[in-house]
């Protein structure tokens, strides 16, 4: 499998260790990795700072470990480096849809032709082979086994060498018969992609496809970069398919190349054998090789604890009760203006009296504090922090690392927050006068 090296690394990223003494070597350890796998050092040393910038600058959310928090950010930027989250759209927009195949010497068209035309017959549509390759003796023959193998029908004109006049009357043949997919296999007997690009370009004109699709064999990494941007620059209606994943340990980088072209990949061919083609969908790849079994609970957790006060939150404040989460979305914000504060400073003719308040260097200076205190609190805990005794305040400061005094001070916080929560409650009536309800509040709170 490509980059299999990296479930391992994944595995070995100890949290309990110093954060960022395991950020650093984990990303070296990745670093490695990628470039064993031929992904293009520049893309490589792009796509570790970034993870080391967000893993300095970015805050888990209350109830997510750092270690989750952490791969949940390798996992984003990786999906990048593999052409973003987005699944190709593999459903033909219209009927029929012909695809023209094209790809170097070698690069797997023809048994990629078999594939596609086994994928989109299990897919319930009419599929007709086109066999336009008449470079290569045996190209025919191959074809139509393949096409016997999964009850799909070829035309062909074995002896005839003219590959355009074969793939227009094809196309016209199953066009007739009504057929949803045609799917036109051509020669490869290119070695340079030049020539391959203006034959390409030779038969698309005279055949007017719908899409073309080039096939790229994984094992030239990341030269796979020139060949694609030169296909993506020529042709608008172009996708690719990135063949041998399974046989090569260049495939990342081949892979990378052909995404920092910015053309699609749609589909990558992982075997020899019929239904060994796959949708290439880059968050399934990413979470395959990086060994994410949960990853939709990550993920999902993840979501849930992303920073913003949500309409519930507001209604909460308003009534008077407040938890440690939204205490933790205030101080996250802080830097923005906590929310809270932006609405009391806006309504003017509000009587809300600021309970005693830090000045804003020392609580900056708290804020990690802060922060890694409700890390480490319970889920009853940021629920309902009153049950915070003596005795929990010594557990969490020790979990978090700092000191019980920096614990007592964020309780502090949240009974500030909780002594405004409790006056606004009381001016209800003067918010609502004002027009003012729980979405527009919240609205405020957000901008
Ligand atoms: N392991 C593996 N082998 C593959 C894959 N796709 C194709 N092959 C093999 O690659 C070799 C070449 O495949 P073909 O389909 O004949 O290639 P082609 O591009 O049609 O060849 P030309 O017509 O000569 O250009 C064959 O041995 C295939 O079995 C794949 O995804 N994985």
């Amino acid at each position: 499998m490509v980059l299999d090296g990296l479930r391992r690394i994944v595995r070995n990223f100890i949290e309990s260790r110093e954060y960022e003494t395991s950020v650093n070597e984990f990303v070296k350890e990745l670093q490695k990795e990628l470039i064993r796998s031929d992904v293009n050092v520049r893309l490589v040393m792009d796509l570790t700072k970034k993870i080391k910038e967000r893993a300095a600058e970015e805050r888990p959310p209350p109830g997510l470990t750092r270690r989750d928090w952490f791969l949940s950010i390798v996992y984003e930027q990786l999906v990048n480096l593999f052409g973003g989250p987005e699944r190709p759209q593999v459903k033909p927009p219209k009927k029929p849809w012909v695809v023209l195949l094209v790809g170097l010497q070698g690069s797997g068209k023809t048994t990629t032709a078999g594939k596609l035309a086994y994928f989109y017959k299990l897919e319930g549509y009419k599929v007709g082979l086109v066999a336009a390759d008449t470079f290569r003796p045996g190209a025919y023959e191959q074809l139509k086994t393949l096409g016997e193998a999964v009850g799909v029908p070829v035309y062909g004109e074995p002896g005839s060498k003219d590959a355009v006049s074969i793939a227009v009357k094809g196309v016209e043949f199953f066009r007739e018969k009504g057929f949803d997919v045609i799917i036109i296999d051509t020669a490869g007997r290119h070695h340079r992609e030049e020539d391959l690009l203006a034959e390409m370009e030779d038969i698309a004109g005279r055949v007017r496809p719908d899409e073309v699709v080039l096939v790229l064999d994984a094992s030239i990494g990341q030269q796979a970069f020139e060949v694609a941007s030169k296909f993506h620059n020529k042709t608008p209606v172009g996708s690719i398919i990135v063949t041998k994943l399974d046989g090569t340990a260049k495939g990342g980088g081949a892979l990378s190349a052909v995404a920092a072209t910015g053309a699609r990949i749609k589909f990558v061919g992982t075997g020899e054998k019929i239904d060994e083609l796959e949708v290439f969908d880059p968050k399934r790849f990413v979470a395959r090789i990086m060994g994410l079994g949960d990853l939709e609970g990550l993920l999902e957790r993840v979501k849930k604890a992303k920073v913003e006060l949500s309409e519930k939150d507001v209604e909460d404040i308003l009534e008077g009760r407040v938890n440690m989460r939204i205490v933790y979305k205030q101080l996250v914000s802080l830097r923005k203006m906590g929310p809270l504060r932006k609405i009391l400073e806006m309504i003017p003719g509000l009587q809300v009296r600021m309970p005693v308040e830090v000045d804003s260097k020392t609580l900056e200076e708290k804020m990690e504090k802060w922060l890694a205190a409700i890390n480490s609190m319970t889920y009853e805990e940021l629920d309902n922090p009153e049950v915070i005794d003596k005795s929990r305040v010594k557990r969490i400061s020790y979990g978090a690392g700092v000191d019980p005094e920096d614990v007592k001070a964020l309780l502090k916080q949240y009974e500030a927050v909780k002594s405004i929560s409790k006056q606004l409650k009381r001016q209800k009536n003067l918010l609502a006068k004002m027009g003012l309800d729980t979405k527009k509040l919240g609205e405020l709170m957000k901008s």
